[in-house]
């Protein structure tokens, strides 16, 4: 194994700066974790030396900024236990006025009136299994509750003049979209009834709705929704892939939108004229529309495409195998872009940083599973160890972002195959559902056929392959140990699920019916037991990791406890890390580093 250079603290400590909003005085505002936690921080200028708004411990999950005065409102909770409460910030003064103070409750940001004077979101107070809509003065110390929504998850898309856009997700793929008046209550659908998946909500120029949406398509697209009649004509298609979201400035009708080109973001910029998308003219050629290749953002991942008030400028997140998570700000007339934070790599050579390349492999039913592929410098033949990430939802998708961990371990040796088995998203909606309910066993035998195409590969030792991943990965890694004992040198398990019956039962209430329609449901438990792994825990032979957080709304941390018991049992080594000031997300430094020091130092001994 060559000498680590960096320390596995070094990566961890490179900062990610995120989530940009623009104030009306048109300073940008984002999320930095270089305190060791997502802090609310802000910029003047690109490159100016940043300022520092809050330092709290605890993580901060969102900044919104007013509309109409220089102030923003964040959302924090306790020991990443999910549950937010709401802040407002002035930028002038400094002022942090507390929103909201129902600790045993979860509020989900929904977004400012268009005066900005109110304030909407989501919260299970009444009955922790259902979010209400609640809507609040921006001086006031109490919401008042404009509707009641039904068992399960309810959150708001945006607010406009016509009123506030609900989105009921029943699944990953199947959402219901309303129009609710918080001054009478009235509520009436928008979406037709038909199992679709509805984001990035927003109204445009004279009140219509535009959303990302799959209606009538595998893949997703930008739709306008009348309000009136609720037909839905799609004004961008996303083509063999999927529409990932967009900026849109109501008085303008500029926007900027992306499409997620097999895990890379391509990036587009234009105008609404008439309720179509007019692309950008080419600077270097005034009247030939620019395409996408024409706006100079480095390849990579774009996110969080956000208009400032004035619809002159354009932010967004982006990030790269060799570049942190950084905020860059677009020119919106002329498509232009500059990096507006640069987090650096702590000294780590960019050059060290490695990218992946993207491959096909053929699984069991012939289909070809996409995957990301990393070898180390200098693999040597037959010698180099690999370890199999898989990612978490499964409704998720690997992307090639900068991954701190993955660049740690490729510099300590290790090859990294990241695949986006069956149902994970980015890939269409027909593959989403793929490992639907009783199909779940088919996603496993996918991680199977990942390990046969490593066992041909020229540069991996096939006796040292490390199955590893997060939450709905943690499952697939104990599936794959369980059901493929003799693949695999060592296991690594973030807040995994062990068995679906007990997930089920003690997972968020207000959760349960939306994980149901990916996994099953309590009323079949003959399925839940073909699929969980802790009724097949005697065929594991390899030693296992496992990481969890005491606060996990999502995963209950019993789900750890249980699997380390049985494996334990059978004298098996087993390593257990349980933060009791974490939850689904280990979200503070202190706590990756000790975490991700002993899983290091954990593979340095089994493979
Ligand atoms: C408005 S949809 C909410 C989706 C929901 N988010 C939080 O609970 C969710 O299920 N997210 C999945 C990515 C998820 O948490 N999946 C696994 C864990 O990986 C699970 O708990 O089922």
């Amino acid at each position: 194994m060559s000498e680590p250079r960096y320390s596995v603290a070094r990566y961890l400590s490179i900062d990610s700066t995120e989530s940009p909003t623009i104030s009306v005085d048109g300073d940008l505002v984002f999320l930095s974790d270089t305190t060791g936690t997502p802090q609310v921080w802000s910029l003047d200028a690109p490159g100016a030396y940043p300022s520092q708004l809050t330092a709290y411990d605890e993580r901060i999950s969102f900044v919104s900024a007013s509309p109409t005065r220089p102030e923003v409102i964040f959302g924090m909770d306790e020991g990443s236990n999910e549950h937010d409460q709401l802040f407002r910030y002035d930028l002038h003064d400094g002022a942090e006025i507390p929103l909201t103070d129902d600790l045993s409750s979860i509020h989900l940001w929904g977004g400012w009136s268009p005066d900005g004077d109110r304030f909407a979101f989501t919260a299970n107070r009444r009955q922790s299994d259902t979010f209400d809509v609640y809507v609040q003065g921006r001086n006031d110390a109490k919401a008042t509750l404009v509707h009641e929504g039904e068992s399960g998850f309810l959150s708001i898309e945006t607010w406009g003049e016509p009123g506030i856009v609900l989105s009921k997700a029943h699944a990953s793929f199947d959402y219901d979209l309303f129009l609710l008046k918080p001054e009478t209550g009235e509520h009436r659908r928008l979406s037709d009834g038909t199992e679709t998946r509805y984001g990035n909500v927003r109204f445009g120029f004279d009140d219509r709705l535009y959303c990302v949406t799959n209606h009538d398509s595998d893949t997703a697209g930008i739709a306008r929704i009348d309000l009136e009649d609720g037909t839905h004509e799609t004004i961008q298609a996303g083509g063999d892939w999927n529409v990932e979201g967009f900026a849109l400035h109501g008085e303008t009708g500029r926007i900027v939108w992306s499409r997620n080109v097999d895990g890379y973001s391509e990036v587009h910029a234009g105008r609404l004229v008439d309720g179509e998308i007019e692309p950008l003219e080419d600077p270097a050629d005034p009247g030939d529309p620019s395409d996408s290749d024409n706006l100079d953002l480095p390849k990579g991942v774009a996110y969080d495409l956000t208009f400032g008030p004035d619809g002159q400028q354009c932010t967004l997140s982006l990030s790269r195998s060799d570049d942190p998570r950084s905020v860059f700000v677009l020119d919106a007339e002329t498509g232009e872009s500059e990096r507006w934070t640069n987090p650096g790599t702590l000294g780590v050579p960019k050059e060290s940083l490695l990218e992946p390349e993207t491959i096909r492999y053929e699984t069991f039913d012939r289909r070809e599973i996409p995957a990301y592929w990393t070898l180390p410098e200098n693999a040597s033949p037959g010698d180099t160890p690999v370890i199999v990430d898989i990612h978490g939802g499964p409704e998720h998708q690997r992307r090639p972002w900068f991954f701190p961990t993955k660049q740690y371990f490729l510099q300590q040796g290790y090859a990294i195959f990241e695949p986006n088995v069956r149902g994970s998203s980015g890939y269409g909606t027909e593959y989403t559902h793929l490992d639907d309910v009783e199909k779940r066993m088919d996603s496993v035998a996918d991680i199977e056929s990942a390990v046969e195409w490593l066992h041909d590969h020229e540069a991996v030792d096939s006796d040292r392959i490390v199955a590893y991943g997060r939450s709905y990965g943690g499952f697939m890694v104990l599936a794959a140990i369980t059901e493929y004992p003799d693949l695999w040198a060592a296991a690594v398990d973030f807040v995994g699920i062990a068995d679906f019956k007990t997930f089920l039962e003690n997972t968020g209430e207000w959760r349960r019916s939306h994980r149901a329609q990916e996994y099953g449901s309590l009323d079949d438990p003959e399925l839940l037991e073909r699929i969980s792994p802790i009724h097949k825990a005697d065929r594991i032979s390899c030693p296992l990791f496992i990481q969890h957080g005491a606060n996990d709304p999502r995963v209950p941390v019993g789900e750890a406890e249980q699997i380390a018991e049985k494996v334990r049992e059978r004298g098996v080594p087993v390593e257990i890390c349980i933060f009791d000031d974490e939850g689904h997300h280990t979200t503070s430094r202190e706590n990756l580093i000790e975490e991700f020091e002993r899983i290091g130092k954990f593979l340095e001994t089994h493979v």
